[in-house]
């Protein structure tokens, strides 16, 4: 019998930014221009000394004045950044929580300094490590503890194990449970701190430094070293595991190439740093964006460090930013640049959970369909090895050591051509499917607006509507112009690809061996319906992540029309689906909702459109409903009273299924803005009209919605417009 599991509940939380400010080193001959105030704000001052009184209330000088969640003058150990703002988190991790923590910073900053540290003056990593240990001993529970440990190094846009002595070149794939996962990376199961430092010192040594002109052991990759705490629960739950996953970061650091007088590979490098550096201030610059403004595209794929840090930026994870400055004065641009993007990413949120799941967390654990979709997957996957031996298979007859090693050279170009269009045509996917939501939510802002307009003609309500309407026509233009970008590298790809076939061909044509142009033909083809393959797979990774997204609403679903957990269970039971391990954790932000009427409010997880920490989170007013297609504004009164918010997902991609957020209770039956909702079959409606569909809570690509084929969570439109286009 199938079964399925309660999901966690989900909190959203902010991105807590820590500047660092190190002191003057023995080479640096500058002025300290760096101001530290109240362990919170910190004051560039202008590195002109010529500026006087005049200018700076005329306001021409160069000062600069940010505030952050806290800040750290050169006096501060690594100890007191530890203490005040990361060791709160380290805890969150054995109780099955995520974390991220990572230096962000020109170079020379002191990132690996701050990360790493000295003797004397032990880095985050090290405290952070030595915490987990202590806390895993101090526990007095029963459960079992397994702690790993991983450290990579992307370097040139190439990951590489730190742990390996020698160590070949890594791949991302995307693994709809986990996310962004590093395949064939080693994890070393640790039991104690000192084991994970030895490690952590094998790597370092590892990881390519090289002197330049502004740091005698710069970075040239970024490290991550991730540890994995695994908690077995020996009483209550037996089968029962909770996994908590600390990833800290040390970034190489951003450099021009006229500071550092670097040239030949130091150049190179510095180049490939600043690039995918540039992808990640890119990335938080969307975030930071989508927080004030709502939709927006976040550009993970442009770098193998932002696919990394995917989690770490808006998913499920407590992250931690630590900004390195340097007080000198001819670093000012750069302080002030790192400052600007500290700045960008207070705005950003991120979505935790406690990561549960069962001994036997195995695909028997979901519905049928999902069993169905993984076991498609592995019979794709296991046609692709078997078409992979085919290519490997030794000619009859001998090719001599230039055809093999141009043969090779043109089969990993080939194959590199095959990934980046894979990926070019995701980013597209999910590009098109954040385009859509945006053009849907116009639609229903000019219905809005003209209904409005009967009413009052330039009144505030019709003012914010098109205030919104304008934002909404802003992100549609980016992106716009991103898909433009995204087709013109597509077609890139495309002369090559044809670069490579001709290639092909015209050995062929002037190659009298006739096995060997069987091989080369053969492989074409292959090539061909590897790719085929490779895409089939990676659609079906995305509904099964959908189809679990799904389960979660279908248990807040439940929750919300006032049934128990027991009635659920038995409900369950009913249709032959049995819920176990029913762990909801404690109501986040619970606080807010102290006076709804809602006995169920409770059990609510936390929404865009919720108040936070007391503030209207960003997203809010006015409220949209991709799903019903409604969109409605709420008035502060509303706002104030701290409705139970609706469900939906809180990502902000695929959430074409999230219910209106605008439901509030009253008595045992849930109303809305729009009036009352009356329960008729499997469905709420308003006003007669349609409002909270139990087949669109199950989700897209579920059985009852065949149309929509391979592309699950995408609206039929956008997946036909996407096939239309899929020529490799
Ligand atoms: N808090 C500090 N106290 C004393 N010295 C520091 C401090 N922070 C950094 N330094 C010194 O500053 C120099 C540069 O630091 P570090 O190597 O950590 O910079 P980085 O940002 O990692 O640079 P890169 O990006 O080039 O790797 C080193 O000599 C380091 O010892």
């Amino acid at each position: 019998m199938p079964s399925i599991r309660a999901p966690a509940t989900k909190r959203t939380t902010t991105l807590s930014v820590a500047v660092k400010c190190r002191p003057l080193t023995g080479r640096e001959r500058g002025r300290d221009i760096v101001r530290v105030h109240d362990d919170k704000e910190v004051l560039v001052l202008d590195p002109d000394l010529s500026k006087g009184y005049l200018d700076r209330i005329q306001n021409r000088t160069k000062e600069r004045r940010y505030a952050f969640d806290y800040a750290f003058s050169p006096k501060s150990s690594n100890l007191d950044v530890y203490t005040r703002c990361i060791r709160s988190t380290i805890a969150g991790v054995v109780q099955g929580l995520n974390a991220t923590v990572f230096a962000y910073g020109s170079t020379g900053s002191g990132k690996t300094y701050t990360m790493v540290g000295i003797r004397d003056d032990p880095g985050l990593m090290v405290l952070s490590l030595n915490t987990i240990f202590d806390l895993i001993q101090k526990d007095n529970s029963s459960d079992n503890f397994e702690v790993t440990c991983s450290y990579l190094e992307v370097y040139n846009e190439v990951i590489y194990d730190l742990l390996e002595k020698s160590s070949g070149h890594l791949e991302l794939r995307e693994d709809p449970e986990q996310g962004i996962i590093v395949a064939g990376l080693r994890s070393i199961k640790v039991n104690s701190a000192d084991r994970i430092l030895e490690l952590l010192h094998l790597g370092n040594s590892r990881r390519k430094t090289e002197s330049t002109e502004v740091n005698a052991t710069s970075s040239r990759s970024h490290a991550v070293l991730e540890i994995n705490v695994m908690r077995k629960q020996q009483k209550k739950y037996p089968n029962q595991v909770i996994r908590g996953k600390l990833a800290l970061v040390d970034l190489a650091g951003s450099e021009r190439a006229s500071e550092t007088n670097s040239g030949g590979q130091k150049l190179r490098d510095g180049a490939n740093i600043n690039r995918s550096l540039l992808a990640l201030a890119n990335c938080i610059n969307a975030l930071g964006k989508q927080q004030k403004k709502g939709l927006a595209y976040v550009p993970y794929r442009n770098s193998k460090l932002t696919r990394i840090l995917k989690d770490g930026l808006s998913g499920n994870s407590q992250t931690i930013m630590i900004a390195t400055i340097s007080p000198a004065d001819n670093q000012y641009h750069h302080t002030v640049n790192t400052l600007k993007y500290a700045d960008r990413a207070k705005e950003i949120k991120t979505h935790i959970q406690k990561n549960i799941g069962t001994i036997n967390a195995h695909v028997s654990d979901y519905q049928k369909m999902i069993d169905n979709l993984q076991g498609e997957v592995s019979r794709l996957r296991k046609e692709l090895a078997e078409k992979d031996s085919q290519l490997n298979a030794k000619p009859t007859e001998k090719t001599s050591d230039n055809d093999t090693s141009w043969l090779n050279s043109l089969s990993q170009e080939t194959s590199e051509n095959v990934q980046e269009r894979i990926n070019l045509q995701k980013a597209l996917i999910e590009l098109e499917e954040t385009n859509l939501r945006n053009r849907k939510e116009l639609q229903h802002l000019d219905d809005a607006i003209a209904r409005q307009q009967v009413i009052e003609n330039d009144g505030a309500v019709v003012q914010t509507l098109q205030a919104r309407r304008q934002v909404i026509l802003d992100n549609i233009r980016d992106n716009d112009e991103l898909d433009v970008s995204y087709h013109k590298e597509i077609e890139e790809n495309e002369k090559r690809r044809c670069q490579l076939q001709a290639m092909i061909d015209e050995a062929i044509r002037n190659n009298g061996n006739k096995s060997y142009l069987g091989i080369l033909s053969q492989y074409r083809l292959l090539g061909i319906s590897n790719t085929e393959l490779q895409f089939e797979m990676a659609i079906r990774d995305q509904i099964i992540y959908s189809q679990r997204e799904a389960q979660r609403n279908l248990w807040n679903l439940l929750m919300s029309l006032g049934l128990d957990e027991k009635h659920i269970v038995e409900l369950g039971a009913k249709q032959g689906i049995t819920f176990e391990d029913i762990q909801m954790s404690a109501p986040f932000g619970l606080s807010n909702c102290a006076h709804s009427p809602n006995p169920y409010s409770e059990r609510y997880p936390p929404s865009h459109h919720s108040v936070l920490n007391g503030q209207p989170s960003a997203a809010s007013s006015p409220g949209f409903s991709p799903q019903d297609g409604e969109f409605s504004l709420r008035s502060p009164a509303v706002e104030k009273r701290n409705i139970p918010p609706g469900f939906f997902r809180e990502e902000h991609h695929s959430s074409y299924y999230y219910i209106s957020a605008n439901q509030q209770w009253y008595g045992n039956q849930p109303s809305s803005c729009f009036g009352a909702l009356h329960q008729q079959q499997d469905s709420w409606v308003v006003n007669n009209r349609q409002e909270v569909n139990m087949d669109s809570c199950i989700g897209m690509g579920s059985k009852r919605d065949a149309s929509r084929g391979y592309f699950g969570n995408l609206p039929a439109d956008a997946a036909s417009k996407f096939k239309g286009r899929r020529q490799f």
